[in-house]
């Protein structure tokens, strides 16, 4: 039927959101893929499956193209933030912070686990449209910028820290009336999104902010979805965001920061043709360098926010290849070890990936198969109808792209413990989260003293 397209592929070491596979993935002597240097069934005997699998060496190098295509293409001030709702664990926020990035937060834990992995505060911005006073305060204390998305957050702020000393950054997210072509359930630029500020509201809040001496706005936020493809919708958030750019200005607030979200997308399977990291970049610099001259205002600080193209071609899952379902005249299905709790993008968006027998990525496919989870549910199927060599219960199945929202999005479904997380680079394999136990699940789990049968 043909041999595995996943290594015909042209590896971008620069851009790795458009290689299927991590940038270090090769083949050794017989053939069998290796990702920084660990064979990949070796890790798979080593650390048992499910396992995430993730490359240090590709992190890395999309933290340094997104440095290095601001500083190429954008003459002011630039930051990035690394949108850790995408991966977050004490490891990964240490590898891009060591890479000169700061990191987006979303919730306590996501706060916690950046500041505990040594991320100072003023390099973290708290987002949420439902933020919790004790998220509220622990960011005020910690020094970190918050976004705020809705009068609740000025009126919980003005209650928690107008009595304490100081000032608190704030930037101020609005949504742009901006779409693009993704799944409807991760666009967020759309006027009815339950993110941010409604534009109608944006000038009455600058002028209410003016009120409270404990508000320092210091930028605006905007963020229009994820896994977006196309250059435009970006160029428009611009020309949308340096409108109320001038307007906070000519409200009296010296705003610096035009944080203008993440959202560019990967590729997950072969036809998907993402713009590269440098592209993506110089497109948002030369919007903003015309909008801000067309206006006659000093550049702002350029922030963006990438999850995505961080870290999702740096992940790829290993599963064990289990049962064997053929329906005569019909699919295959080979059940993996794994599925929707570790992976639910496919039954969530109808998200695809590619997939190999991680021993023989070059061998001749020569059966159509359906990938399935093991879950109690028959939309728990990770690949449709893929091509594969003919493959044997216990085989190594290599699912690639999934560093984001994978082990971020997981769950414990059918009380199924989350699978293990390592990373690897130049040889060397590092446990950076340990396999949960069923056990571990019932540390949570409490009987009513009523239940237990006394004397
Ligand atoms: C506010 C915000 N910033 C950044 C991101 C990161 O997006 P992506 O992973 O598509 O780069 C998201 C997620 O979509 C987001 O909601
Ligand atoms: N969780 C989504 C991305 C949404 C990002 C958050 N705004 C995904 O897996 O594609």
């Amino acid at each position: 039927m043909g041999v595995s397209r996943l290594f015909d592929l042209n590896k971008d070491q620069n851009s790795p959101n458009r290689n299927i596979t991590p940038i270090t993935a090769e083949l050794d002597n017989s053939d069998r893929m290796t990702v920084g240097g660990c064979l990949l069934s070796d890790l798979a005997n080593q650390y048992g499956t499910p396992l995430y699998v993730i490359d240090e060496a590709s992190i890395r190098s999309s933290c340094r193209a997104y440095r290095k295509a601001l500083k190429q293409s954008y003459p002011g001030d630039s930051f990035v933030l690394y949108a850790s709702k995408a991966n977050s664990s004490l490891a990964i926020d240490r590898i891009v912070a060591s890479e000169g990035l700061g990191i987006d937060v979303v919730s306590e834990g996501e706060l916690i686990t950046a500041l505990k992995s040594g991320v100072a505060g003023e390099q973290i911005v708290l987002h949420g449209n439902n933020k919790s006073d004790k998220e509220l305060l622990l960011a005020h204390e910690s020094n970190a910028t918050i976004i705020i998305d809705n009068q609740h957050d000025i009126q919980r702020l003005d209650k928690l820290i107008s009595h304490k000393e100081g000032s608190v950054r704030l930037m101020l997210r609005f949504t742009p009336g901006i779409e693009c072509h993704t799944h409807e359930y991760i666009r967020t630029g759309h006027l009815d999104s339950k993110f941010g500020f409604d534009p109608e509201q944006v000038s009455d809040t600058f002028a209410q902010l003016k009120d409270y001496k404990w508000a320092k706005l210091v930028g605006l936020h905007a963020h229009i979805g994820s896994q977006i493809f196309e250059l435009s919708p970006h160029m428009d958030l611009v020309e949308v965001m340096a409108d109320f750019f001038l307007r906070a200005k000519d409200l009296g607030h010296p705003i610096k920061d035009l944080n203008i979200g993440g959202g560019l997308g990967v590729k997950y399977i072969p036809s998907d043709d993402p713009p590269d990291i440098y592209s993506w970049v110089e497109t948002v610099s030369n919007a903003v360098i015309k909008a801000f001259d067309t206006r006659n205002i000093e550049l702002p600080r350029l922030i963006c926010e990438p999850g995505r193209s961080i870290i999702a071609t740096a992940g790829l899952t290993l599963y064990r290849i289990g049962a064997r379902k053929d329906i005569p005249g019909g699919k295959t299905y080979l059940s993996i070890d794994g599925g929707m709790s570790d992976n639910p993008r496919p039954i969530t968006y109808q998200s695809t990936y590619t997939a190999c027998l991680v021993d023989r990525p070059l061998a001749n496919t020569d059966q159509v198969v359906t990938i399935a989870g093991k879950h109690c549910e028959s939309g728990d199927i990770l690949l449709n109808n893929i091509a594969l060599p003919t493959a044997s219960s216990g085989d190594v199945l290599g699912v690639f792209g999934t560093g984001a929202y994978n082990l971020s999005m997981s769950s414990n479904y059918n009380r199924i413990p989350r699978p293990a997380s390592v990373l690897v680079n130049n040889a060397q394999s590092d446990l950076v989260q340990v396999r949960e136990l069923p056990e571990d699940l019932l540390r949570y789990d409490r009987l009513p003293d009523r239940f237990i049968a006394k004397g």
